[in-house]
């Protein structure tokens, strides 16, 4: 095994099977993330793309497969676990709590970045978290929530709502951020709001980001690599502008109006 840290991946996930009965809703899915990608995951509905989330996240233990976090298997762990290793996510509802204030939902996150991936512990814990995400304040002006601070999470926007969550996830100072369809419900306009707000997630915070959305072309435009899920296994791995060229990912997603406007 590598002990260097920059060519070895963030997250290996090495054929991962998640069965329910006889639905099989992941199969054999391989899937590496390197330390800052930026990687969509797009499928049709069904495709297995939030059950491969809930596999490598932890919140559900895969039937077989191995779970390789910077060179440690955590495969069958709990997903506190996960978390310790700097992983986080965001999930398809929004579980925010609502009759508490913005601030202090990102607060309750704050607490669980006491358990800090190694980086932190090597180097000293204060002085390696990003400024952005210190105070509750720092983390509200990063997601553009500040206005919304006192407000009880209920009465802001769903799509306010979204932002809340990637903060609460982001509280938890991780190394590799799972998006489920966070720009789901989301005005176009919004969306691409959105999307630019992860890529400076990525960009400023030294993350990697693992990103599930059905508005394709926008993600397309967004992500370095693509993966494309389809009843459960993984029909592609590539760079956006080949995905959209892939027979089977037209076939099985995109159709052929899709692929040539994300083509475009
Ligand atoms: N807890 C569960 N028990 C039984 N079947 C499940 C469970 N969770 C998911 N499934 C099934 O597994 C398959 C994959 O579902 P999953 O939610 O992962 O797909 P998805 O790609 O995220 O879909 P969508 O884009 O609609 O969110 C589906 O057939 C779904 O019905």
């Amino acid at each position: 095994m590598s002990s260097d840290v920059h060519t070895q991946p963030l997250l290996d996930a090495r054929e991962v099977t998640v069965r329910f009965g006889g639905l099989t809703a992941v199969d054999h899915v391989d899937a590496v993330f390197m330390p800052g990608e930026l990687v969509g995951i797009i499928g049709p509905n069904g495709a297995g793309k939030t059950t491969f989330f809930n596999a490598i996240s932890g919140v559900i233990r895969p039937t077989s497969g191995r779970l390789m976090v910077e060179g440690r298997d955590l495969s069958g762990q709990a997903p506190h676990r996960f978390a310790a290793r700097g992983l986080a996510r965001t999930f398809q509802t929004p579980r925010v709590f609502g009759d508490m204030p913005v601030r202090e939902n990102i607060a309750f996150g704050l607490q669980f970045a006491g358990r800090r991936p190694r980086k932190y512990w090597l180097w000293g814990e204060e002085a390696s978290v990003p400024w952005a995400l210190r105070t509750p304040e720092s983390i509200l002006s990063l997601i553009g929530l500040s206005a919304q601070a006192d407000l009880p999470a209920a009465a802001i926007t769903p799509s306010q709502q979204r932002l809340l969550e990637i903060g609460m996830a982001l509280a938890t100072r991780p190394r590799l951020l799972l998006l489920d369809e966070v720009a789901a419900g989301l005005t176009e306009v919004e969306v691409e709001a959105m999307a630019r707000l992860i890529r400076r997630l990525r960009d400023e915070l030294d993350l990697t980001v693992v990103w599930i959305e059905h508005a394709v072309t926008t993600l397309l435009r967004h992500v370095e690599r693509v993966i494309v899920l389809h009843q459960g296994r993984k029909i592609a791995d590539d760079v956006p502008a080949a995905v959209v060229r892939h027979p089977e990912v037209i076939e099985a997603y995109l159709g052929d109006e899709m692929a040539e406007e994300a083509a475009a």
